[in-house]
């Protein structure tokens, strides 16, 4: 049967690689790493011309490949309701950091967006007040330029734009968007009290680019508290 007839057929495989199967489990490492803990966070996957995407306000470490939406890559029309091609039988909504998974798609033809409530990303939005937080002389070379370009070096400073947070995810689409478009070599959008999103050309990039960034939150945020520059001049 053909996912045309039975549109349950594109979250089934028995192939561990395939979308519906790996945002289960990456949700599940992203929970033990507290990235995703409170329902927060998560991953989505685009293959070409499909977006895999989680429901929204579960227990991320729990979902289960029957839960996950099909959406077509693009959306036939910006401004009509979203199209699906595939929901799961439950009563379940996608993600609300849906619109913001489109910004990386679009503006960076990203393959997937990791967006995660870590405390190393949230204490350098509180540490760095200003919009960008600014790192140098360190192991950066695990970013790459724009996230899907080349690998930044170690004499690089990675900058990282911060935006405000909203009451709602979806009113974030637009000022993240404004963020990637002002700051076209960064890697992910800090949001302030919030979180981060990164991206990458597929779901392994935008996994290893996210931990990388938060090994520079983490380490920034130890050196900003120990009062040492986290800038160097070249
Ligand atoms: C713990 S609620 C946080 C949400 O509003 C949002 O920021 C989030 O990270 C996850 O949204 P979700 O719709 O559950 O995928
Ligand atoms: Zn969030």
């Amino acid at each position: 049967m053909s996912a045309n007839d039975n549109p349950d057929q594109l979250v089934l495989s028995s192939d561990n690689l395939h979308p519906a199967n790996l945002i289960p489990e990456l949700c599940a490492s992203f929970y033990r790493l507290g990235w995703v803990t409170g329902t927060g966070g998560g991953i989505c996957i685009r293959t070409g011309d499909k977006v895999y995407i989680a429901p929204s306000g579960v227990q991320k470490e729990r979902i289960q490949p029957s839960h996950i939406f099909v959406l077509p890559y693009p959306q036939p029309s910006p401004h009509a309701d979203r199209v699906f091609l595939r929901r799961p039988a439950l009563e379940l909504k996608e993600s609300a950091c849906t619109p913001l998974f489109w910004n990386a798609f679009e503006l960076r033809d990203a393959g997937s967006c990791v967006h995660t409530h870590s405390q190393n990303a949230v204490m350098a939005t509180l540490l760095w007040s200003g919009d960008v937080f600014r790192i140098s002389h360190q192991m950066i070379k695990g970013v790459r330029i724009s996230g899907t370009g080349s690998a930044l070096s170690y004499l690089d400073t990675l900058e990282v734009p911060i935006i405000e947070n909203t009451p709602n995810e979806e009113d974030l689409k637009d000022s993240m968007a404004e963020a990637m478009k002002a700051h076209p070599n960064a890697a992910g959008v800090l949001v302030r009290r919030h979180g981060v999103y990164v991206w990458g050309k597929d779901w392994e990039k935008a996994k290893t680019q996210t931990e990388c960034l938060d090994y520079l939150f983490e380490i920034g945020v130890k050196m900003k508290l120990a009062g040492v520059p986290t800038v160097l001049n070249a």
